[in-house]
């Protein structure tokens, strides 16, 4: 293994017959954010769990800071940073008094009162946990990830529940984690946080691997461009030369090579089939492209196993 942040090979999580992580290979090169997506269950926060030390993988191996996450817990978790979920802080105490706390863990903390600033949590110093609302203990959460200056960040969802000025504040804070050297390993459902902040993207499905690169290398399709028609919903456009997903209903994206020739046979489909064709349009392939793509082929090819 090289002298990354996170090194992970072949590890493997089951739970009972579930098997939720099945031979994930990554790595995390140090000052770099690498951001994991995938759907529902897909194995991110099972992964996670064995890079912060939570669970032992059923197989495979995974290095921290050249450590092991088990073993070498108590000499890892000072350097670590990692946003808990909500819950795992006391419930009863004030977020000042938590990140104080924290704060006091650390022989070189951030100052309390800068995160306390920069979340927007001033107001909120003086409220009891479990008096906050989900974004509220979202941002407390960071907060506590961050105050002990780590050389590593895991986030889980850092952004879930928050609202769109906090998570505007909370991409500045990982933007600026990363500039002074720190590497961010993320989980997100958010597509357009991945692109922002991403110097690698990881997609799971499934347990394994879907695809890896950075946020350029999966948007550059072998054609480039990408065909975006809007027509009655429901259709399912497809052919050798093309494949369609419907991103949302009457609005259909469609990749492949796409040449003259193809572009020309897609929209001859969509007439062939006497839809109702209200606009066409090229642009070059976003990541949630490639991520809708590679969910709907792992959709169509659970339908066809059934
Ligand atoms: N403690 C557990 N016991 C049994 N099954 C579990 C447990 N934790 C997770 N799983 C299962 O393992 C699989 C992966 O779950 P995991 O939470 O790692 O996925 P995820 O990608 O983080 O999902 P999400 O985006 O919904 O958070 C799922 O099928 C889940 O139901």
């Amino acid at each position: 293994m090289t002298d990354g942040a996170v090194e992970v090979r072949d590890v493997v999580v089951r739970y009972g017959a579930t098997t939720a992580v099945d031979g994930v290979s990554l790595g995390v090169p140090r000052g770099r954010v690498l951001a994991l997506l995938g759907h529902n269950g897909a194995g991110k926060t099972s992964l996670l769990q064995v890079c912060e030390g939570f669970r032992a993988a059923d197989g495979g191996e995974c290095r921290v800071l050249g450590l092991d996450p088990i073993a070498d817990h108590d000499a890892l978790m000072p350097r670590l940073g990692i946003m808990l979920q909500s819950g795992g802080v006391y419930p009863w105490a004030t977020a000042g008094e938590i990140l104080r706390l924290f704060a006091s863990f650390s022989a070189n903390p951030l100052s309390p009162d800068m995160l306390i600033d920069r979340l927007g949590l001033r107001k909120f110093e003086r409220t009891r946990f479990r008096r906050l609302s989900g974004g509220e203990q979202q941002r407390l959460s960071l907060a506590i990830a961050l105050v002990g200056r780590p050389e590593l960040v895991f986030l889980d969802e850092p952004t879930a529940g928050m609202d769109t000025e906090s998570r505007h504040t909370t991409w500045q804070l990982i933007e600026e984690l990363r500039s002074d050297g720190v590497s961010v390993l993320l989980t997100t459902h958010l597509l357009d946080e991945a692109e922002r902040l991403a110097d690698d993207v990881v997609i799971m499905r499934e347990g394994r691997v879907a695809a890896t690169g950075t946020p350029a290398e999966l948007t550059a399709a072998a054609g480039i461009d990408l065909l975006e028609v809007r027509a009655d919903a429901g259709l399912q456009p497809q052919s050798t030369q093309f494949a369609a997903v419907e991103k949302t209903p009457g609005e259909y994206v469609i990749t492949g090579n796409l040449d003259a020739a193809a572009i020309a046979e897609a929209i001859a489909w969509f007439a062939k089939a006497g839809a109702q064709v209200t606009a066409v349009n090229t642009r070059r392939r976003t990541l949630e492209d490639v991520y809708l793509a590679l969910t709907a082929d792992a959709t169509r090819k659970a339908g066809a196993a059934r």
